[in-house]
């Protein structure tokens, strides 16, 4: 079996790739050259990546097409252990651009243990160059640290003896292991100051406790600082950055998170006086971000940000940061690379900016059919968690269209790609639901600006529903920091629906505030199935608002209006009579403008 994005890829290729299962493969070598010839060729054709997994006994276990590295399960579990290798490599393209070793390339490694992790460029449809990396082994622990080795042209990869350096980096393992015990979650500290905001830091370092749960960090513990002034150098001052340090030292933590954006001097300055890594706000919501990425657009994005936020912070990396490398389990571009190759960030970033906006340029046309086909597009926009997916998935399930469902789950950030489905409405006429990203307090500008090209959908949406939490006791706070993003991506004078999810474990006070607040929301549960039919009449009846309805009478010798009518969609009724034919229409007043000589009841 072939996974991944199949789609319009030719029978012929996937049966070649198939064959590839039954090839026994030289289990010295990274990949035999007969084999990366075919992925080559295949992979340039079609225009996507090919990733082959390889286990240590040199079968190819599974192949993937797309550019996203999940492993099946079963493959997975040959050796599946906090502490050893996956023993499995992965090989595979990059049909355009460079052989260099992607942010998201390293994330996979990191997060999937591979063995290693291989990136071929191609050129006239044949391997060009390439580049690996592996993960380092230090004290008999599998590090978060990548060595990347690389661009070496092709004809090179004979040379790399894989077992050989397989067993070299394992020993370190086994060596070690009767000392290194368990392998523990990271434990971090989080660290806020107080501030004239609309949450209490309180509320502000829940949420933040709840994103580094996301990125996989165990919070030990939980300082506010309320002297209320930034200190340029230590943030919270020298003297607060020593109480954290003991702190830290006696709890055993491994980092500390700031609840606000700090610059490279202050991270380096605190991590001399604390001694561990120190992160902030925004690199916590990067990492997350790319966990999540899962479309080319969505990884690109998160990639451009996290260098964008990263490059003049590079600069002052003190000794740990270095070291240990960025986030939370070092995900995105392992600092590593970036210090050996700052020189290539730039180029990197012009490369990713190049190809986002040959994204964009398909994403409009997209649009641009979409508009000539006058279907209107709604948008759910709101705060991350609010429950946009379910809603969207719930009210495509009504009008029969489950395919595809977006991935609904209870944690931030479950969706990072805008997707867009048809549904009907209670007229039966059609209408796009479009699911984007959540937002949240202090998303990071470098964030929202990468977003823009998905968080356009929602520019150029006909109506947006706001979906708000309910349930949540900071729900009002969360609905200023939405309508300020939208603001800010210039979706401010939107038509907006507010919808009130999660009634159905919303306290009544929670919700009669809200109530009073904002009297025109629609109360609704996505996941119990209240009220969504009032929700879609209202989408209706704010998506058609601006239609006029009138009565027209057209002669026989005109009929060429009818088609006209029928290709915009307007046409309610018609009747066929002697004289001629009379049509009631609904319709905006531009096409109505248009056919205004026929019109018999004024409106
Ligand atoms: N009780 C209850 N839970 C709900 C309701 N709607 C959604 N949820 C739950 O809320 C959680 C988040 O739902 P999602 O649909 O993933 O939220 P989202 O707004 O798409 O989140 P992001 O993609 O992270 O921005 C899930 O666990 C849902 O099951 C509801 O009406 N009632
Ligand atoms: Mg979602």
């Amino acid at each position: 079996m072939i996974r991944g994005n199949l789609e319009g890829v030719k029978k012929i290729y996937i049966e070649e790739l198939e064959n590839l299962y039954e090839v026994e493969c030289d289990k010295n070598l990274l990949v035999s050259s007969e084999i990366l010839d075919i992925i080559c060729r295949i992979s340039s054709k079609i225009n996507r990546e090919i990733s082959l997994y390889i286990n240590r006994r040199g079968r190819i276990i599974d192949i993937g097409i797309g550019d996203s590295f999940t492993v099946s399960l079963e493959a997975m579990s040959e050796k599946r252990n906090e502490n050893t290798l996956s023993g499995i490599r992965c090989i595979h393209t990059h049909p355009s651009g460079e052989a260099y070793l992607s942010s998201v390339d390293v994330t996979a490694l990191i997060n999937m243990k591979f063995d290693c992790m291989a990136a071929v460029n191609i050129k006239d449809e044949k391997p060009y160059e390439f580049s690996f990396g592996y993960l380092k082994i230090e004290d008999g622990k599998i590090n978060d640290e990548v060595l990347i080795e690389g661009v070496y042209p092709v004809s090179k990869i004979r040379n790399v003896d894989f077992m050989d350096m397989i067993q070299s980096l394992e020993k370190n393992i086994y060596d070690k292991i009767h000392v290194v015990g368990e392998n523990k979650r990271e434990r971090s500290i989080l660290v806020g100051m107080a501030s004239s905001d609309l949450y209490t830091p309180e509320e502000s370092l829940n949420e933040l406790e709840e994103l580094a749960d996301t990125a996989g960090s165990e919070v030990v513990y939980k300082v506010i600082q309320n002297r209320g002034k930034i200190d340029t150098a230590y943030y919270i001052g020298s003297g607060k950055a020593r109480e954290i340090a003991l702190l830290r030292q006696s709890l055993m933590a491994d980092t500390v998170i700031f609840d606000d954006e700090l610059s490279g001097a202050q991270v380096r300055n605190l991590e001399e006086i604390i001694g561990c890594k120190v992160i902030d706000r925004t690199t916590l919501i990067l990492d997350i971000f790319a966990q999540r990425a899962v479309s080319r657009e969505g990884k690109i994005q998160v990639e451009l940000a996290q260098l964008k936020y990263r490059l003049p912070r590079l600069i002052g990396l003190g000794g740990v940061l270095s070291r240990t490398g960025g986030g939370i389990g070092t995900r995105g571009p392992g600092e590593k690379k970036l210090e050996i190759d700052r020189r290539h960030i730039k180029n990197r970033i012009y490369d990713l900016e190049k190809e986002l906006e040959d994204i964009k340029k398909n994403r409009n046309l997209q649009r641009e059919r979409r508009k000539s086909n006058e279907i209107p597009v709604v948008s759910f926009a709101g705060y991350t968690n609010a429950g946009k997916s379910t809603l969207r998935n719930k009210l495509c399930e009504i009008s029969g269209i489950d395919k595809e469902k977006v991935l609904e789950a209870d944690m931030l950030f479950a969706t990072l790609d805008t997707t867009t489905r048809l549904v009907k409405l209670p007229s039966g006429k059609d209408v796009l639901l479009s699911d984007t990203v959540g937002f949240i307090r202090k998303l990071p500008h470098e964030l929202i600006e990468a977003f823009k090209s998905t968080l356009e959908e929602v520019i150029y949406s006909d109506v947006i529903v706001h979906v708000v939490d309910a349930s949540n006791k900071n729900a009002q706070a969360q609905i200023e920091t939405v309508n300020s993003v939208l603001k800010e991506i210039g979706a401010g004078d939107k038509k907006i629906i507010l919808a009130f999810n999660k009634v159905d474990i919303a306290d009544d006070e929670n919700i009669s505030v809200l109530r009073s607040k904002y009297s025109d929301g629609v109360e609704i549960s996505a996941l119990k199935e209240i009220n969504l039919d009032v929700l879609m009449q209202k989408i209706e009846n704010e998506v058609y608002k601006e239609f006029i309805e009138a009565k027209l009478f057209i002669p026989y010798s005109d009929t060429k209006i009818i088609s006209y009518l029928h290709d915009n969609k307007c046409v309610e009724k018609e009747e066929y009579k002697e004289d001629g034919i009379y049509v009631d229409i609904r319709t905006t007043k531009d096409i109505l403008g248009r056919v205004k000589d026929y019109e018999i009841e004024i409106h």
